[in-house]
């Protein structure tokens, strides 16, 4: 653990994660600037705003890349906010990237063995090293099929399809066992079908879990999330189920007014009169 943090524990926390007055500050510039956020176990949870709002950024506080400038995060009551990144997802949070995070040149098996056997290096000692191997590869068949890859078994992954690729960075994600995933635009660049197919995916793999996803399609926001933050220059202006948001005066008029009429938009071209279900 960094010396630089206290780290303290309540016990007893009814929340997975919290921000607690979160800044972060880029020179002179505030980016994220008092962000409140407090999600139950369990909870899937969309973060969606502008661009340039603060959402990667605030992902890059959650997962340890970026230090707080002042404020806590908080992991099952327990303050994480200054621990490095590895530090955290020893502590049950995992995230994925917009960037892919693959090893091209190794086989889906061989991705998510890789995963497992660097989330136990970080539990057991190295002489634990070859009974681990059996448990490993036991973890990545299993999540192999979770992520219903299991027929892509001895494939690269340079050789997947694009969607087939974000379906291993879930699984790349998921393999530790952590507790609270958080997932950066997980369904960037897929076609319509491809993005339906990919949140019944998500909810499957994540059942159980606390759930944070960035999100630009608010098809995916609304068909996932069972509670939606809306962050807007660096602070989070609502915080709400999906009705409540849509519903929302100011989220309205900050943000949604906008986004939603493009998405009605968009639908209303994809489903001419007459072929909507
Ligand atoms: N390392 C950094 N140094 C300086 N400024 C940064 C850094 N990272 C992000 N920023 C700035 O912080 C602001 C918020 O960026 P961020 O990427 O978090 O927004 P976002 O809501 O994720 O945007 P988008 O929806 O476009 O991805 C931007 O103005 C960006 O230029």
């Amino acid at each position: 653990m960094s010396s630089s943090v206290a780290v303290s524990s309540n016990g007893s926390s009814p929340y997975a994660l919290e921000l607690l007055g979160a800044h972060k500050r880029f020179g002179l510039t505030e980016i994220i600037r008092g962000a409140q956020l407090q999600v139950k176990p369990g909870e899937r949870v969309a973060i969606i705003g502008p661009n340039g709002a603060g959402k990667s950024t605030l992902f890059n506080l959650i997962s340890g890349r970026f230090g707080l400038s002042s404020g806590e995060i908080r992991l099952h009551g327990e303050r994480i906010d200054g621990l490095k990144p590895y530090e955290i997802n020893r502590r049950g949070l995992s995230r994925s990237f917009q960037v892919s995070n693959l090893f091209t040149r190794l086989s889906v098996f061989e991705n998510l063995r890789c995963a497992v056997l660097w989330s136990m290096g970080q539990r057991y000692a190295f002489w634990r090293f070859l009974s681990n191997q059996h448990e490993a590869n036991a973890r990545a068949e299993e999540v192999m099929q979770m992520i219903k890859l299991d027929k892509r078994r001895d494939q690269l992954a340079m050789n997947l399809t694009y969607a087939e690729q974000r379906a291993l960075e879930i699984g790349i994600t998921i393999a530790g066992g952590s507790s609270v995933i958080l997932l950066d635009e997980p369904t960037a660049g897929m076609s319509k079908s491809e993005t339906k197919r990919f949140i019944q995916l998500i909810r499957e793999v994540t059942e159980g879990k606390t759930l944070l996803t960035v999100e630009h399609d608010m098809g995916v926001v609304f068909g996932l999330a069972d509670r939606i933050a809306v962050l807007v220059y660096g602070e989070v202006i609502a915080f709400d189920t999906p009705d409540a948001v849509r519903a929302n005066p100011r989220v309205q008029e900050a943000y949604l007014g906008s986004v939603l009429a493009d998405h009605q938009a968009a639908e209303a071209v994809a489903q001419p009169m007459g072929c909507a279900a």
